[in-house]
């Protein structure tokens, strides 16, 4: 077993284990939606699939209309119309135009469009008070190429990846299944909400901010309930927890007596690390237990939920073999002091917002059983060992809401 690993060391151990091969599922679109893509796709069609007019107006030629002004309008003949989706079927000759609409494919003959606005229509003709410009008409293929690769294995289906996979002709796509994650939690005192709470007992919160960080990361949550202390209870728990991913204890894993979860593990599995040199969440625990990947969190339930977004969220993203990082770091402006911890990475909660660039102020208290500053901050604002930041400073943040 490894102890006192930095956060770098910590992070590689996790995801050497993420070997795994997820199977593949195929879906509708809709309810691929928040998925993870298994197969690139290449698009079916050409959007769009001929040239096309940007604008309501008058399909032209543009050499007809140069010399058009409010002060000298060009006469043109209108020998039709197009509405998106009914081409018009003729040719464009000299002097003659067509009405067109967004959407509709440019006519035979014409090579510049003439927006509505810019016109008036006079029964068989219209009279143009300004040049028609060909940039006006979108070039077939400006959007998609038939062939090409737009999305690929990997990528998390957003609502616009959604609808480019309709655009290019998909009605299901093939995603990875979610992985499912065991959400185990453990302790003499926890007791679940709407029970009636004991002296010394705390009602079970880290079960339910685990169920949403897991689904937040693609997962698939199993709620495995509550275990006393007591090591048979968290063996036996195991047993009916069916096929997983990764196990998520929380409590247990630190120095107490009755930290069961890290004894239970040393004893009938392999602990692969104790300890990292952060706060919060220095207790963490990684290790395997029959073959099965424990991320043993810390019970506090700021430590349990930093803990899983570092480690466990990243697990997951590698095991869906997502192209997107399970999290980006920035710079902003610190407009309240931060404390450091002597040896230790920490992971102060703040709120990010941008005012005159990226700035962050802290949420307030800092304890680790203080969920508010994970229930209301937006971003991890992360100190290196032995350092504070001082009001007016620049400090690496975390986003802990969605970026690509
Ligand atoms: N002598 C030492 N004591 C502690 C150390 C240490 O290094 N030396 N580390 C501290 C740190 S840091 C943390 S974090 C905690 C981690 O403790 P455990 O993982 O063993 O967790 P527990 O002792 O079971 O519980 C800690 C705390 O969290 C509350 N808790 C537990 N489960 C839940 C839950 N499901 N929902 C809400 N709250 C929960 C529990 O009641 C405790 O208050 O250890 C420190 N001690
Ligand atoms: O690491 Mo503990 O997570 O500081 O409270
Ligand atoms: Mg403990």
């Amino acid at each position: 077993m490894r102890t006192n690993l930095s956060v770098e060391e910590a992070l590689s151990l996790v995801l050497e284990e993420a070997r795994g091969e997820l199977s593949v599922e195929e879906l509708p679109l809709k309810e691929a939606y928040g998925r993870v893509l298994a197969e690139d796709l290449a698009s079916k069609v050409d959007h769009p699939d001929q040239d096309d007019t940007a604008i309501d107006g008058y399909a032209c030629r543009e050499e007809d209309t140069r010399s058009a002004s409010p002060e000298t309008p060009v006469r043109l003949r209108v020998i039709g119309e197009a509405p998106a989706g009914r081409p018009f079927p003729g040719e464009v000759g000299p002097g003659e135009a067509v009405a067109v609409y967004t959407g509709a494919p440019i006519p035979k003959g014409a090579d510049a469009v003439v927006r509505v606005e810019d016109t008036r229509r006079e029964g068989e003709h219209v009279l143009l008070f300004a040049p028609a410009n060909p940039k006006d008409i979108r070039p077939k293929g400006d959007d998609l190429k038939k062939g090409e690769v737009y999305l690929k294995r990997g990528d998390l289906l957003t609502p616009g990846r959604l609808g480019l996979a309709a655009a290019m002709g998909y009605p299901r796509l093939k995603v990875f299944r979610r992985p499912r994650v065991g959400i185990l939690s453990t302790g003499d005192e926890v007791v679940e909400p709407g029970e009636p709470l004991p002296f010394g007992g705390v009602y079970n919160s880290n079960a339910y901010s685990l169920w949403g960080m897991v689904l937040e990361a693609g997962g698939e949550p199993v709620l495995l309930g509550k275990v006393p202390d007591d090591p048979e209870a968290v063996l036996a728990r195991l047993g009916e927890a069916g096929p997983l991913d990764l196990l998520l204890t929380s409590g247990g894993v630190s120095m107490g007596a009755y930290d069961v979860v890290r004894r239970v593990l040393e004893r009938h599995g392999e602990v692969i690390f104790w300890k990292v040199k952060q706060q919060p969440g220095g207790p963490l625990l990684w290790a395997r237990l029959r073959g099965l990947p424990v991320l043993g969190l810390p019970g506090n339930p700021v430590s349990s939920m930093v803990t899983f977004f570092l480690y466990g969220r990243a697990f997951l993203f590698r095991l869906l073999k997502r192209t997107d990082p399970p999290y980006r770091s920035l710079k902003a402006r610190a407009l309240t002091p931060f404390k450091g911890a002597k040896g230790k990475k920490v992971f102060r909660r703040g709120v990010l917002s941008f005012e005159e660039g990226l700035v962050v102020r802290s949420t307030g208290n800092q304890s680790s059983g203080v969920l508010r500053s994970m229930a209301f901050g937006n971003a991890l604002v992360v100190l290196p060992p032995d350092q504070d930041v001082r009001e007016g400073e620049v400090v690496e943040v975390i986003p802990l809401t969605f970026v690509l």
